[in-house]
């Protein structure tokens, strides 16, 4: 070996690529646009939490695979629904998680006004101190350059009133597919060097109906994983188009059933009045729609699957 030197400057030598990989969230009140950025960045792919590495307790949404990167993006537990976290303190196990992350993309409308939900969840993502906090400024094509403008401004005061500096702001429009691109650009190097924490082939190779099951899940388990941590399983019964519609205007057929192990959680699933049941109904199909780029009727029943956890017939039943 000849003399080598050593670089400790943070510049990279350039033309020498180096792997990064890591964790970064989506937040942002509902109709911030999270979900549909998270889809825009990753196209259809979706992730089987069951395939999870140990280095995450978090949901994985999607995962941007480059040649010099790979972005994971999760969901925290609690961020789908700031209308509870507004209600109540936030809770530890949501700081820790959100602290957890790589990088936190706080998710503003460029057409709404900053309100007390994002100042709400500025001021707790203002105490994670140590993760870098890009703002994204969502939906662009609904504004002109001059409301955009004082968005930015307003959005870049925020973080001064708080007191932290945004690692980046980045407009974006997921929608026009304008800037997507470049907000992976800018993600990527607030990451660690490391190489890929998942196989790529892993993540498109599943069955729909898996991935289906798993959006289900998903939504069953948002607001009750402290009640019921594991014991929801899904499965789909059936997927089939639905017959007699037009070619324009087809419809998919979902039944699926969410198990449980005992009686007493049906209430805690189901909802009052069947509420909490629907909307878990609703908001999965929502994904499931852009998942499958179909319209879907998704019919949801709740069984009851004793112990299915420690049973192993109905173990395979489900799908484990
Ligand atoms: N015009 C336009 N509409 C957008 C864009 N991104 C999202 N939307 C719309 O805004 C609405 C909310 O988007 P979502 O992606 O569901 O928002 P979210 O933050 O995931 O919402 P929650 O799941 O309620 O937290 C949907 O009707 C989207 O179609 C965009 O770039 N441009």
């Amino acid at each position: 070996m000849g003399a080598m030197s050593v670089r400790t400057q943070s510049s990279e030598p350039s033309g020498e690529a180096s792997h990064r990989a890591g964790f970064a969230c989506f937040v942002g009140r509902p109709n911030a646009g999270k979900s549909t950025l998270t889809n825009a960045l990753v196209g259809k792919k979706v992730a089987i939490t069951a395939d999870q590495p140990q280095t995450t307790r978090h949901t994985v949404r999607g995962i941007v695979h480059r040649p010099d990167a790979q972005l994971i993006l999760v969901d925290t537990p609690g961020l789908h629904k700031p209308r509870t976290l507004l209600g109540q303190r936030l809770n530890d196990v949501v700081r820790t998680t959100w602290a957890e992350v790589d990088v936190i993309g706080f998710c503003l409308p460029a057409n709404e006004k900053l309100g007390p939900g994002d100042r709400f969840i500025a001021k707790e993502l203002a105490s994670i101190k140590k993760t870098p906090k890009v703002a994204i400024v969502t939906k662009t094509d609904l504004v002109d350059s001059k409301q955009l403008a004082e968005q930015l401004i307003a959005i870049d005061q925020l973080g001064k009133e708080l007191g932290f500096e945004w690692a980046e702001i980045v407009p974006v429009s997921a929608v026009g597919d304008k800037q997507v691109g470049l907000l992976a650009d800018l993600l990527v190097p607030l990451l660690p060097e490391g190489p890929a924490l998942y196989p790529e082939g892993d993540l498109t190779d599943e069955p729909e109906q898996v991935m289906v099951a798993e959006l289900i899940r998903e939504a069953a388990l948002e607001g009750v994983r402290d009640e019921l941590p594991h014991s929801i399983a899904v499965v789909v019964e059936e997927m089939l188009p639905r017959e007699d519609r037009p070619a324009d205007r087809p419809l998919l057929d979902i039944h699926a059933f969410v198990y449980i192990e005992r009686p007493s959680q049906k209430g805690i699933i189901i909802g009052p009045k069947g509420k909490r049941l629907k909307d878990v109904g609703i908001k999965s199909r929502k994904q499931i729609e852009a998942l499958l780029g179909t319209p879907v009727f998704l019919d949801l029943h709740v069984k009851v699957a004793k112990d299915w956890q420690r049973d192993p017939r109905q173990l395979r039943k489900l799908g484990f």
